[in-house]
This record gives C-alpha cells, structure tokens and sequence, in this order.
C-alpha cells in the first residue's frame, strides 16, 4: 500500500502539491487524475524518493521508498519512458537495470516477451517509436517482479492495440494482488482500467472514491426528450409542461430537449397530459470525462477559449406561436456543458450503491 499524509511540495514560491493525504491499496488500479500541472508526476516523484517532501510523508508498505530494502524488487515505475540511453539496445538496458538490483538475466528476456520487445530486443532503442519506448518503460517497471506499480501516462503514444494491452496488463497485475498506481488524462481509458481514484486539482485532493461514486458525486443523470421536428408548437407545449411541473429545461444542438429534475415516467405522463407525441425519451448517464470536468473545472490552469455552453441553449420560441415560460436554467456554481444541477439536487441520482466515501474494493470483501 503506498500512503501519503499531508504530503507537500514547495518549488520556491509555488506550492506543487499542498497537504495531500491518501492511501492507494493492493488488489485494484488506482487512477491518477488532474489537470495539467496538478502535482500528478511531483506527487509521483516524492513516492519513489526522487523528490524531498517539504512537509508530510509518503511511504510504500509502512516505509519511504529510499528506506525500502532492495526498493527495485518491490517498486517498480514508469515516470518518463524517454529516460533511457538511446545507444544501448532495449535488452542491454534492461540488462544494466538487472544487474543494479540483483535481478538474473533470465528475467529480462522474460519481461521482454510479457511487453511484445523481444523480436527488436538488440535494437538500440534510440531509434524506437513512442510507442515502443513506452513497452521499454513498462518492461523496466516489471523486471523485479514488484508488489507496487506506478505509471505515469502509460498508453502515452501507443496505438489502439498497444492501449487495450495496457488497460489488461493493469488488470491483471491488480487482480494478482499488485497496488498499480497510474496516471492519465485519457478519461474514457481511466473508466475502462481504474476500479478507485485519486482526483487533485492545484496539488491538493478533490476527490478520492471508486469510479461509479466519482461519477455518482460529480454529475447528474438528464432525460433526452425529442418531439417531431415538423410541429415545433408540440415542443414549446412540452417545455411549458415540463417547467410547469418543476423540470429544468434546456435545448440541445439537434433540437432534443435536455430535462433535468423530473423522472421518465413523469415526463411520460405530462407529454401524454400535455398531447404531445414523442419521438425520443431517453436516459443520459454521465460519463467519467463528463463528471472529470464538472469537478476539475475550477481547478484548470491552462484552459482553451472555447464556449462550452455554445451546445447548450433554452429553447427558443417557433415563429409566430406564444413563448412559453422562461426555461429555468440550473443554478450551479459554474455553468458549463458539463455542469449539471450540483450533487444532491438530482432526483435521479438515487443509485444507493453509489456510496461516496473513500471506500475501497478490498472494504467490500
Ligand atoms: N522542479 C520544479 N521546479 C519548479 N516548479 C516545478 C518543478 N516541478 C514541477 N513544478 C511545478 O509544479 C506544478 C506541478 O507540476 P507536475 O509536473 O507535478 O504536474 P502534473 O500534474 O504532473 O502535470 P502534467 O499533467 O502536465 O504532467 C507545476 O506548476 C510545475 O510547473
């Protein structure tokens, strides 16, 4: 288990990563989530001892990683897969690394077949592609066989094929037992891989709980609904229905409604109230890239000029037809396309097994 308590870094006057406090447990992938500059790779660099806190501590199994006796056979790391002599051969690098923790040759060719190098094996990897260089890196990370595991931005520059070998190398390492540690900005990747995650936003925590509870926390479920688009006054009936009952509404770029605050079933039974016909009524659940968003959108150093609500609009009255009321747009801190009513005012987000805590896999066994 790697453990962080108050763990803080100050460079000069910017504090890296301030009063950082988590555990990562064995048996599951923990993802490593935050904005660019957040503190990920400072937070990793202090775990494996390569990096000073400036306060608190961070120890894996109970001990900071340069106390560790034989540290190679029980951590193993992927920082930067460019940290590598390019004039050496894959298999002679790998050789160097053995040779410097005590681990037998054999184990390099071994690790060599697990990453898919062994056929470039006496290659020198300076001219390897991205991709190559980043199954270098990981066969690195694995050579002492160790218990912990930490990758930063493993599917960095690999391919489609080379990204689903990853996402099922950090499976199978968790489901043996392993604590596997990793860091990306792919959201949709991170919700197919990591079962817990640690979300920090300007170096300190912003979230810490599984993957369904994240996006539970940080988002809220809507109804698509859609009339026919011939008859633009069933539309505006709707909407006067639906903000009549207490619903918010807003129109998306296609025309569909987005509702929030009323359940299907209700939103049935006023379209039927109502004698609007309807050509689509369906649930949206939140992706993890969505409720990512939601929570990190404060947090965001470097951030592109684009109108994030430029899909999202109230609907607009057809021409010649009375405006229905003023669609009610959902009072959140910050309103965005991926801001949604905040947590807790969503009628639909009841799943009861959607706990937020800091529950881990292992707590349930
Ligand atoms: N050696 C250093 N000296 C001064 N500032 C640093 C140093 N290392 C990191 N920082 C600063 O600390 C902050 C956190 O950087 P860090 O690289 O840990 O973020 P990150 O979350 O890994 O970012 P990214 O996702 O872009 O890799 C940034 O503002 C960075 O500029």
């Amino acid at each position: 288990m790697i453990e962080a308590v108050g763990l803080t870094k100050r460079y000069g006057d910017k504090t890296a990563v301030y009063n950082l406090s988590f555990q990562v447990r064995p048996g599951a992938v923990t993802g490593f989530l935050g904005p660019n500059g957040s503190g990920k790779s400072t937070t990793m660099r202090m775990i494996l001892g390569l990096d000073n806190p400036t306060s608190g501590s961070v120890t894996i199994g109970g001990h900071p990683y340069r106390q560790l006796p034989n540290a190679p056979r029980q951590v193993g790391a992927l920082l930067d897969a460019k940290a590598v002599h390019g004039g050496r051969s894959a298999r002679n690098h790998l050789l160097s690394l053995a040779q410097l923790a005590g681990i037998p040759a054999q184990r390099v060719d071994e690790v060599l077949g697990v990453v898919g190098l062994q056929d470039v094996a006496r290659r020198r990897s300076k001219g390897f592609s991205l991709g190559m260089g980043q199954r270098l890196g990981i066969a690195a990370a694995l050579l002492g066989d160790p218990q912990v595991l930490l990758f930063d931005e493993p599917v960095n520059g690999l391919d489609p094929e080379g990204i689903l070998w990853v996402r099922n190398l950090m499976k199978k390492l968790a489901a043996e037992g392993r604590t596997v540690f990793v860091s990306s900005h792919l959201m949709s990747e991170m919700a197919l891989t990591a079962d817990h995650l640690i979300v920090i936003g300007r170096g300190q925590l912003l979230a810490d709980m599984t993957v369904p509870a994240f996006i539970s926390a940080n988002s809220a479920d809507f109804a698509r609904v859609r009339t026919p688009q011939d008859a633009p006054e069933q539309r505006e009936k709707l909407t006067a229905a639906l903000t009549e009952a207490g619903g918010q509404v807003l129109s998306e770029r296609d025309g569909a409604l987005r509702v929030t605050g009323l359940p299907l079933p209700r939103i049935s039974d006023l379209a039927h109230g109502a004698d609007v016909r309807l050509w689509e009524l369906s649930p949206h659940q939140a992706s993890l890239e969505e409720a990512y968003m939601r929570l990190t959108q404060g947090a965001v150093d470097y951030r592109s000029t684009e109108d994030q609500l430029a899909g999202l609009q109230p609907p607009q009255p057809a021409y010649g037809h009375t405006p229905p009321p003023a669609p009610v747009v959902p009072d959140v801190p910050q309103q965005g396309w991926y801001a949604p009513p905040p947590p807790g005012q969503n009628p639909y987000a009841t799943d009861p097994s959607a706990k937020r805590t800091d529950d881990h896999p292992e707590d349930a066994r």
